[in-house]
């Protein structure tokens, strides 16, 4: 995947990270418990690739998610319906066997008075979900954090993601997919604005 600006020195052409010495170590210790030498040529310089692309995986750790949404527009032509972002695609790691998590994730809310920019949902997201997770939480955090800073009338998150470590291991079921959500406000509460919401979703 191509480095976006917002990875800062992960990008391309930018110096790279320094990796500490027990880091590097660490990932040849894995190499040799995966049964392979970490000191064959094509291995040499892995500990120091894995050891930046878990920067990356995890650089939501770096970010406070509440920042995103501290931009506010008051003023938009008195709009009072559902806002949604839908399908937003995202990738995780677990965090009992740190293997990804893909998946796409629908985030709506119907603002009371404050709006936020719409990338920002999408940005909310992306600052959960490069942690070690799991998905209950990560739906959760997402739903809170907008519901604690916009203050709106309802929150709706809806998480559909695959577990390689139910695919590529384990139980070996490719193809099943979790679904998560939650609900605040009046699509909690309302029968009718949830049953909206999940619609617009395509649920
Ligand atoms: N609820 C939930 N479970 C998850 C998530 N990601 C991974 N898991 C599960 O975490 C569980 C960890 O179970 P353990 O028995 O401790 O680990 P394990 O022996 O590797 O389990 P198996 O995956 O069944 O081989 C597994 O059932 C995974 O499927 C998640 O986001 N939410
Ligand atoms: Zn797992």
């Amino acid at each position: 995947m191509p480095c976006s600006p917002e990875d800062g020195d992960l990008v391309q052409g930018a110096p790279k990270v320094a990796v500490p010495d027990d880091v590097a170590e660490a990932v040849r210790t894995l190499i040799r418990w995966a049964g392979d030498d970490p000191d064959r040529e094509g291995l040499l310089d892995t500990p120091k690739r894995v050891a930046r692309a878990w920067r990356e995986y995890a650089r939501g750790y770096a970010e406070d998610p509440a920042h995103h949404l501290s931009r506010i527009f008051y003023e938009v032509g008195g709009y009072d319906e559902i806002v949604l972002l839908k399908d937003i695609p995202f990738q995780s790691h677990c965090e009992h066997h740190m293997a990804p998590i893909i998946g796409k994730a629908s985030i709506a809310y119907l603002p009371a008075d404050k709006v936020v920019g719409i990338s920002k949902l999408a940005r909310v997201l992306h600052a959960f979900s490069r942690r070690l997770q799991v998905q209950e939480r990560l739906t959760a955090e997402v739903a809170d954090c907008i519901w604690d800073n916009l203050n709106p009338k309802g929150v709706a998150v809806v998480i559909e993601a695959s577990h390689a470590c139910m695919t590529a291991r384990g139980v070996g079921t490719p193809g099943v997919m979790m679904t998560t959500s939650r609900m605040m406000g009046c699509f909690r509460e309302d029968e009718r604005s949830r049953k909206e919401v999940l619609a617009l979703m395509g649920y």
